[in-house]
């Protein structure tokens, strides 16, 4: 009986990557466009990855505060089923980038303890999916893959108008745990499914579908 759970794999950055989390059954693969992170592909290889994802898993392009050069640089070249805005973008930018592109946004938010929550329904009414993370160290160099989890208990019994998923210190041997604990029907790993920063583990990620499929 499929669990119904779908899981995003955030990070790839070679063929083989592309490969195993398409055979492994995830349905979501994110490509970061952020040049401090281990992660960052250019738009060329992005564009060479995309062309190498099969139907049915859905390309997603993860940008922090990007400006419409990059956006557009992005979308014309890259073929994409998502854009992640993974800054500090108003829910007024979301809306922008959603009629510009066409492309459903998913907005990430980040949470750390309760009052992190309130903001999230700021989102709910011009996103089409959100992303809760966890928030990241102050100081950090990345807004989000900073291998962090926050307090599960937060989002027991919550919902919102539109599809989110969980993200977040997930990896294979929590995954279960997390969507037990929340609800979840969507879960995004990046670190976690990684051997050293930016560099993903084809049985990491294996495990880690099986086990939120499970
Ligand atoms: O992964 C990155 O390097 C990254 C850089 C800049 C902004 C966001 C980034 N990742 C966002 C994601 O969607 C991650 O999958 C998510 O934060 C979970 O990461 P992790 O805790 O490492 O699983």
């Amino acid at each position: 009986m499929p669990s119904g759970i779908r899981v995003k794999i955030c990070g790839l950055s070679t063929v083989e990557d592309v490969r195993a989390v398409a055979d492994a059954g995830a349905r979501y693969v994110g490509f970061v466009f952020f040049a401090k992170s281990p992660r960052n592909v250019t738009i060329e290889q992005a564009r060479e990855l995309a062309l190498e994802v099969p139907l049915g898993v859905a390309k997603v392009a993860l940008t922090v505060n990007a400006d419409n050069a990059l956006l557009d640089a992005i979308t014309e070249a890259v073929p994409l089923d998502m854009i992640q805005l993974h800054g500090s973008e108003s829910p007024e930018r979301v809306a922008e980038v959603k009629e510009r592109y066409g492309l459903p946004v998913m907005k990430a938010l980040g949470v750390a303890d309760a009052e992190d929550l309130p903001k999230i329904a700021d989102y709910e009414t011009v996103a089409d999916q959100l992303l809760i993370d966890a928030k990241p160290p102050k100081g950090a160099d990345l807004p989000g893959g900073n291998g962090l989890a926050f307090d599960w208990r937060l989002l027991e019994g919550r919902e919102w108008a539109v599809p989110w998923m969980l993200a977040g210190g997930l990896h294979p041997e929590n995954v279960a745990e997390a969507i037990a604990r929340t609800g979840a029907r969507q879960v995004d790993v990046s670190s976690g499914v990684e051997s050293a920063p930016g560099v993903k583990d084809a049985a990491k990620i294996t495990a880690f579908v099986q086990a939120a499929l499970a």
